[in-house]
């Protein structure tokens, strides 16, 4: 890899500043998945283990510059206690008097975690003057934060403006499999989008639209398409921003002889609960007033899995449904299924997300995938050969020589 890595730099003695992604799911103050705090633990252990002072920053969830009480990381300090099996120090602030005395009373091998960094403001903007507050803190910032390496914010950026900056073990990894995946995708290659985050996404398909052969989008994604289309999707989750993209993109797809494939029925809901009355709707005849599309249905998994048959590559990032609720789930468990049978027949496959993670987790599926990937929209930058902010920032090996 070109970029230096913490292997490359001398950690005793030093403070580290160190960007993880620990935008776990959290449900109730309870973590439901662990993934993201797990990939993160070898370059933490390296760093203890070598005697360096780690400082970790993080977000978690959009709390769009103010403090909020749940999506304080507390609860995560707690697990990576657990996890590391040694004390973690939580400071309920990014910087100032508090920060600094924990700081400065550290010794070698003392692990703190600072407060989500979105609880100001800065962070998002990459405001300079927050940057430095955090570079301060330390001689060396170490950037393991692969989810978050689409972003250009303060506190994997920015800060690489003041110290420098470089790749943990975790960044190092998906950098190296993704740019396998991505260089030269064996053919046919099939991507597969859904999940909830849908005017962040659904860009990354015009540039997809040269690569793949086939996209097949479920998960709240789908209904902006449908309603592309000019069908009734009820109360689903809809971009009306992003409509004229959708059926621009489609008319693209057409024209670049690539399938670009939608499901044809959906489990339908009125709310978001477990245990509440569910009706399957074909998508061709509409979902009525008031019910919501909250997973792909029977003849969509059918479908589905007839275009994943015999691809060579696949990429997966968004969850087909609600998967967190078990009657929502299906969809994305039956696609896992299908993408896990074609890599047990040699093809390649991708799975992305810290939600997408987190369901193949669940499902006990996690070794049946080429590589699963801790970034959702960070690997599908990355495989649409988009340059990431987050990778740009990290030193290049030559510059240490020079
Ligand atoms: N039809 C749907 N309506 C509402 N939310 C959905 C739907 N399908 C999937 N989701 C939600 O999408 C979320 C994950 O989206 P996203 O963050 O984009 O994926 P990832 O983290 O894998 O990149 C999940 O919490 C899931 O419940
Ligand atoms: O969870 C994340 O991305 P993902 O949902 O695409 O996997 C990253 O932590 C980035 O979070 P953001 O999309 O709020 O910037
Ligand atoms: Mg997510």
């Amino acid at each position: 890899m070109e970029k230096l890595t913490i292997k490359d730099v001398d950690l005793k003695n030093k403070k580290v500043i160190m960007r993880v992604d620990f935008n776990v799911p959290i449900k109730d103050g309870v973590i439901t998945d662990t993934t993201r705090i797990v990939e993160a633990l070898p370059t933490i252990n390296y760093a203890v283990e070598q005697g360096a002072i780690v400082i970790l920053l993080s977000h978690l969830g959009r709390p769009k510059g103010e403090p909020k009480p749940e999506l304080s990381l507390k609860p995560v300090a707690e697990k990576l206690s657990e996890l590391l099996g040694k004390e973690v120090k939580f400071v309920p602030y990014l910087y100032g008097p508090e920060v600094e005395k924990v700081v400065n009373n550290a010794k070698q091998g003392d692990v703190i975690l600072l407060e989500n960094t979105r609880f100001d403001k800065g962070e998002t903007k990459n405001d300079p003057e927050l940057a430095k507050k955090w570079a301060d803190l330390a001689d060396l910032h170490v950037n393991d934060a692969f989810g978050t390496a689409h972003r250009a914010h303060a506190s994997n950026v920015g800060i690489a403006q003041y110290i420098p900056s470089v790749a943990g073990f975790l960044m190092e990894k998906e950098i190296k499999f993704l740019s396998k995946a991505a260089l030269n995708p064996e053919k046919p290659y099939a991507v597969v989008l859904g999940g909830a985050k849908v005017s962040d996404k659904i860009g990354v398909i015009t540039n997809l639209l040269e690569k793949a052969d086939k996209i097949l989008i479920g998960g709240a994604m789908m209904f902006t398409f449908l309603k592309a289309l000019g069908k009734e999707v009820g109360s689903s989750l809809v971009e009306e921003d992003k409509i004229n993209l959708a059926r621009e993109l489609l008319k693209n797809a057409e024209e670049k002889g690539v399938e670009l494939i939608l499901p044809v029925d959906a489990v339908c809901a009125q709310k978001i609960e477990s245990g509440v009355e569910k009706k399957i709707f074909s998508l061709d005849d509409g979902i009525p007033e008031g019910w919501m599309g909250l997973d792909i249905g029977p003849e969509s998994i059918k479908l589905f899995k007839e275009k994943l048959s015999g691809t060579k590559t696949i990429a997966w990032n968004g969850p087909m449904g609600v998967f967190e609720i078990d009657d929502f789930s299906t969809g994305t468990k039956e696609i896992a299924i299908a993408i896990a049978e074609e890599t047990s027949k040699g093809a390649t496959s991708v799975i992305g997300g810290g939600d997408s993670a987190a369901a193949v987790a669940k499902f006990g599926m996690k070794d049946k995938f080429s590589h699963v990937s801790t970034g959702g929209g960070a690997s599908l930058e990355f495989l649409e050969g988009k340059e990431l902010p987050g990778i740009s920032s990290i030193l290049n090996k030559k510059k240490i020589e020079d």
